[in-house]
């Protein structure tokens, strides 16, 4: 039977920043993951972008497709993405639409895909109010993590310039299952700094906390009512040089319908990502070299949807 896992609980409202920040500090070097509660994203506004997406979701496949992904906006059907391309499933049993930053860098091009408001009023203003309440939590939270690694606390904000993109997923319930396996999400790390995940509570979600042991041990993460799930990707565990864990986990189907909405904080895609001077040493020197965002996500886009 797979066991649960107890994850740490961060109050984002505790006035003792320094307490919070070794906190997630601990969090981030033991496991990767933890809740986050009183993050400020108001339970009325989370509810309403999740039954926006549920709308979306439920539109006859050809509206869906009339937006489907292109510069990594817009909506991936059923098995368009293998996370794991090692699997042997033949692509992830997931619906997703990718919503990318509001205001784009360069100021120029808006690249986002919308449903038209003829179909779907309020569902821009709804995802919008949604990814703006969550980028201001996320940026909270890389704050902390660079108060708990000693940094100016805006570092991962200069230097990442965090490209923050808003995935809502839908894994139906009854998709059918053969003996052929399957997966709602299939077994990855998140390729940014962090990730905020909110879902409807329906179970799935599940993390392996030694990528290196053989065969994978896979433990269950319960659902919070009200809480973030919080977990550390891939750039983050390079900055920190393996100090922080970008943990492994995977999406089961459950028979029941689950959406979530997980908000990646990545750094933009010229961020050049290296070893942070405090996380090497000359016996513990750099365990990867320096990266380019832009290069890795493609290199991971590559790989588990067959194109950029
Ligand atoms: O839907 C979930 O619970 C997790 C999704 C996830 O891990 C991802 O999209 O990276
Ligand atoms: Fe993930």
């Amino acid at each position: 039977m797979t066991r649960s896992l107890h994850l740490p609980v961060i109050d984002l409202s505790s006035p003792d920043r320094l307490a919070t920040a070794r906190a997630i500090r601990q969090a981030c070097e033991e496991v990767g993951f933890f809740y986050v509660v009183n993050h400020g994203v108001e339970e009325e506004l989370i509810g309403r972008a999740f039954e926006e997406s549920r709308k979306f979701f439920a539109l006859p496949s050809d509206e869906k497709m009339k937006l489907l992904r292109k510069e990594f906006r817009g909506y991936t059907p059923l098995y368009a993405e293998n996370l794991d391309p090692l699997s042997g499933a033949g692509g992830d049993s997931k619906e997703s639409f990718y919503i990318g930053p509001l205001e784009e860098c360069d100021g120029s091009v808006l690249l986002n895909q919308w449903p038209s408001n003829a179909i779907l009023p309020s569902w821009r203003e709804t995802m919008e109010a949604y990814y703006r309440a969550v980028e201001s939590t996320g940026l909270k939270l890389l704050r902390l993590i660079a108060v708990s690694l000693d940094l100016d606390e805006y570092f991962f904000e200069k230097s990442g310039g965090p490209d923050p993109f808003l995935r809502l997923l839908y894994y139906a319930g009854d998709i059918i299952t053969s003996d052929k396996e399957i997966y709602g999400a299939s077994a990855h790390s998140d390729y940014g700094m962090i990730t905020l995940l909110a879902s409807n509570g329906v179970p799935g979600l599940q993390v392996c906390r030694d990528k290196t042991k053989q065969p994978r041990t896979w433990e269950n993460v319960p659902h919070v009512d009200g809480a973030f799930i919080v977990n550390i990707g891939d750039m983050m565990e390079r900055w920190t040089n393996c100090l922080f864990r970008s943990t492994l986990h995977r999406v089961m189907p459950s028979g029941q319908d689950r959406f979530s909405m997980a908000f990646f904080m990545d750094p933009n895609r010229d961020c050049i990502v290296e070893c942070l001077p405090s996380c090497c040493s000359n016996s513990s020197p750099p365990r990867f070299p320096p990266i380019n965002m832009g290069d890795y996500l493609k290199e991971k886009f590559r790989l588990s949807f067959g194109t950029y």
